[in-house]
This record gives C-alpha cells, structure tokens and sequence, in this order.
C-alpha cells in the first residue's frame, strides 16, 4: 500500500516541481505535467509530460555514472500513487547555492552577454560568433540562483570562487562540463544537439558532493534537432517550438500581450506530448510505455 502524499510535508514549490519531505533524510521530488512559455506557466497541462521528463533524468543518472542524491527507484513504494512515475526518492543534501551552467553553443543570455561585451561570465570567446555558434570547448556559466519568477544572474568563476571556496568551484566547474560532454555525446549520437544545460549540485550528510536536481531533461537543457541545426539561424526547442510557434503565429496572442497566454488546442497538446516521449525514446533507446505510472 502506497502512502498519501498529504503524508508529506510540502517545503518548496518551483515553476513545474515541488519538493516534499519524506523523513529526516529523504525528499520526494515531483514533476508536474505543466509548461512554462514566455515566462509563463501555461493554463494547459502537457498530460505526461512530468514522467518523461523523469524518466530522462533517471536514464542519464544512470548512464553518467556520476555520484547523485537518488536513493530509490522509479516504483519505490515510499512514493504516492498519484505521482508515480513522475516523482523520485532522493537523499536531503544540503545543496550547494550556485547553478551549474554547461554551454556547448551560443544563444539565449550567453549570446546577449556575449553581444555586449564578447564574453559569457568573464569568459572571453573569438570574435564573429552568431545565435547558434558552436562553443568549443563548452564554458562553464554558472549563475546565482533566483527567486520563484526570477531570472538567475550569470556570475563569473570568480564571483563562485568566493562564495564557496575554490576548491568547491574548480570542482563544480570540472563535474559540470564532464557531465555536460558525456550528455552531449549520449544526445548527438541520436542526432539531437545538446546545446546547453544547468546542473545542481549537494553535499551529503557523509560530506560527498552528488548530482542533484532533474539532469539534462528539456526543462534543464536546451534540446535542437540535429538535422535542422544551422548556425545563425533561430534555432528551434526541440520540445517547445510547437507551443512557441503556436502562442506567436496562430493564436493572436503576443510576448508584448501583457497579459497570460491562452489556453492551448488539443492538437497542439498532443503534438508536444508526441515530442517529449520522442525526445525521450530517441536518447534512451527505452520505450516510454515500459515507465511506471499510469499515462495521463
Ligand atoms: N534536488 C534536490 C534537493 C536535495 N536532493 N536535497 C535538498 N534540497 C534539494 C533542493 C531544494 N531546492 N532545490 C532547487 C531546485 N528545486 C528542485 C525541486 O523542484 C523545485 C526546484 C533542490
């Protein structure tokens, strides 16, 4: 018999997550099936989205074999029925206060540092690069964490290095862009471009610092299908460019609205649905009818 969710004590609410604890020195980290857009959390669910994205990061801890605050499997009892699938056992870390930022490529708030001075978090790159440009080898961004709502600040090594120590940021920045090069490289040989992602990291009660958080899901990373990539073009969200195609061209609605986007049509729905489970299959070579939890 499952226990309730009400069992446990709510202690943190994000955008598309929430955080419970379950005893002194575990938590259950759930993901919901809604989407955010604009900066916006959307009216409309994406039904499963919360188990394939769950599922994406249960299959690259396993396949980055790197140290992480997991501490039971997809059907562990202790997790409610209502969320499983989309809900894991984890260990309590007393998580380090920076956001593990990896690019491979240039766009988003690294392309617009970059356009204004030439370098992403005091890190100078050549000249001449466009939206899409490769970043080789990829940098280390980290950022500071921002409140519910917020963007996070992009700081420099420097700025980390004297918030926590710089042993605890040459070592951030060494397991950041490890792990991003092995994601990257899982993604590219399915022909998908992992172009950037953002890692959390925890120390254990034995001191030992884990992977934290949800990892290279599309939520955490920004996903591009390799065979539309073309540097300098605006390069398309494998998983939201449905839903940003359809809020920007087709539903009268506009980023300059000021108000909430609408609700979304069942096609578009089920066509973003369609792209997570793809997202998922095509990098873990798993089907997603063989997760736990009941399809939405
Ligand atoms: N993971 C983890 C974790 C852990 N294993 N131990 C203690 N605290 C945290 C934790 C607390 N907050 N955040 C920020 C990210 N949140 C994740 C959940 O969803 C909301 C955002 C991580």
């Amino acid at each position: 018999m499952r226990p309730e969710l009400s069992e446990y004590t709510p202690i943190y609410s994000g955008k598309v997550r929430e955080l419970y604890e379950v005893d002194d020195e575990h938590l259950l980290l759930v993901a919901s099936d809604r989407i955010s857009a604009y900066d916006y959390i959307l009216d409309t669910p994406i039904p499963d989205k919360g188990r394939v994205l769950t599922a994406m990061s249960v299959f690259f801890f396993d396949a980055l074999g790197v140290p992480n605050h997991l501490a039971g499997p997809a059907d562990d009892p202790r997790i409610p029925e209502p969320v499983l699938g989309r809900a894991l056992i984890t260990r309590r870390l007393d998580m380090v206060p920076v956001e593990c930022v990896a690019r491979g490529y240039l766009t988003g708030s690294g392309l617009r540092e970059y356009r204004a001075n030439g370098e992403v978090c005091g890190v100078p790159l050549p000249e001449g690069l466009v939206d899409g440009s490769r970043i080789d080898p990829p940098i280390f961004t980290p950022a500071t964490k921002a409140a519910v709502g917020d963007h996070d600040e992009n700081v420099s090594f420097e700025r980390v290095a004297a918030d926590v120590g710089i042993e605890l940021a040459t070592r951030l920045r060494e397991l950041t862009l490890g792990v991003y090069a092995r994601g990257a490289d899982i993604a590219r040989e399915r022909g998908i471009i992992l172009a950037d992602t953002k890692f959390e990291f925890g120390h254990s009660s034995d001191g030992d610092l884990l992977l934290a958080d949800e990892v290279l899901t599309p939520d955490s990373s920004r996903y591009w299908d390799g065979r539309l990539y073309e540097p300098g073009k605006a390069l398309p969200s494998f998983d939201k460019q449905i839903v940003r195609d359809w809020l920007t061209k087709e539903s009268g609605w506009s980023t300059d609205a000021g108000t909430p986007p609408p609700p979304l049509p069942d096609d578009v729905v089920e066509r973003t649905r369609a792209r997570y489970i793809e997202a998922y299959e095509r990098i873990s070579g798993l089907s997603f009818a063989d997760w736990p939890g009941a399809a939405a």
